[in-house]
């Protein structure tokens, strides 16, 4: 479909009309996502209050906040089943207010609390959910074969969905979210209920869909499982107040944890750790001082070119795990932050 076609309002969509494919260089200049000064109210209350925040292409970004602050409106919103009382949204280069329609055919979305039609087999489940995308034969079997493949569902297609266990459920809703290969995936909760084999096994199967062309939005209390996966984290901190991290490297500059340890202990290294730019958070340990470095590879090497010149007897300069939940109680608590803030 042509940037043309995606800029048609639903009334100019024919009913079946067959669902786009992933086309994951299509309107690469823009992001996936662009949320713009959202405001989201149920009668008497308003849950989002100018909410902005974009999100790359084929990123995996874990949604996290806590309960009631409006993840699942954020998520129903993005998939053009809630309509906004103001903001501008666009997905995979979709008006998700003016074209909810097609908006869905660009999008996968897994509810908190699905259902699945417990009679039909998995193959049925998965081909209606592909018919119900607008997929024609003979393209809707051949996804279904594809999402069955993916989702390591080839023992189980004629399996009563009812007659599933809890896991091999989930991977099922997720097939059905995902058969007419959308762009974007939301997905929320997607863990809840799985054992710890069922939620790694649930990681992979995101990794996965991102290196496909996906573009993933995953909201969850398990920041431990996010780890995994996620290379940004967005934070909704209340109605008013969003802030989007990246954590992974994907690129030169991102934030990571340093340890530093010398040969022979020196005093003044704190002092003169202090004195980067690029330094904060400075721990001291028995053998070692830790601290983020927000900087790109150039910097670090300055950095330790600067100790050495300097008479520090550094004998190793290491990087360590940034845990994301170090990275959500800064942006939890950074109340003086700006209502969108970003850190790269
Ligand atoms: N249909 C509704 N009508 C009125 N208020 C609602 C409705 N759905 C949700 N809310 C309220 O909107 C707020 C945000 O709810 P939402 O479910 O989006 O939060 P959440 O962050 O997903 O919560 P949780 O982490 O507990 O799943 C809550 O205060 C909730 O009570």
């Amino acid at each position: 479909m042509n940037d043309t076609a995606q800029q048609m309002p639903d009334e100019a969509l024919p009913a079946d009309a067959p669902a786009p494919l992933l086309t994951p260089d299509k309107a690469a200049h823009e992001p996936m996502v662009v949320v713009e000064n959202l405001v989201f109210e149920y009668p008497g209350k308003r849950v989002l209050d100018n909410i902005s925040f974009t999100l790359p292409r084929q990123s995996i970004t874990a949604l996290t906040g806590a309960n009631g602050v409006g993840k699942t409106t954020l998520m129903r919103c993005l998939a053009a089943l809630h309509t906004p009382f103001s903001g501008r949204l666009r997905v995979a280069g979709v008006d998700v207010v003016a074209a909810p329609r097609l908006c869905h055919r660009r999008i996968g979305y897994l509810a908190d609390f699905f259902g699945l039609y417990d009679d039909l087999t998995v193959y049925q489940c998965l081909s209606h959910a592909a018919r119900a995308h607008g997929v024609r034969e003979p393209q809707a079997a051949q996804l279904c074969e594809g999402a069955i493949h993916r989702l390591g569902l080839q023992n189980h297609c004629n399996a009563r969905a009812g007659q599933l266990s809890r896991g091999m459920r989930q991977r099922l809703a997720i097939g059905q979210a995902i058969v007419h290969e959308p762009e974007v995936l939301l997905l929320d909760e997607p863990a809840s209920g799985l054992d710890p084999e069922a939620r790694r096994n649930l990681s992979q199967l995101l990794l996965e869909l991102r290196d496909y062309g996906m573009t993933l939005l995953v909201s969850s209390h398990i920041l431990a499982e996010l780890e995994e996966y996620s290379t940004h984290l967005l934070i909704l901190r209340d109605s008013r107040h969003i802030h989007l991290q990246q954590i992974t490297e994907n690129d030169d500059h991102y934030e990571r944890r340093l340890r530093l340890s010398l040969a022979e202990p020196r005093p003044d290294l704190a002092e003169r750790l202090a004195q980067d730019r690029h330094v904060e958070g400075l721990e001291s340990h028995e053998d070692a001082v830790t601290f983020l470095f927000h900087g790109g590879r150039a910097e670090q090497h300055a950095l330790l070119r600067d100790l050495l010149e300097n008479g520090f007897p550094v004998c190793c300069l290491s990087e360590e795990k940034l845990h994301l939940s170090d990275a959500y109680m800064r942006g939890i608590r950074n109340a003086d932050a700006p209502r969108w803030s970003v850190e790269e």
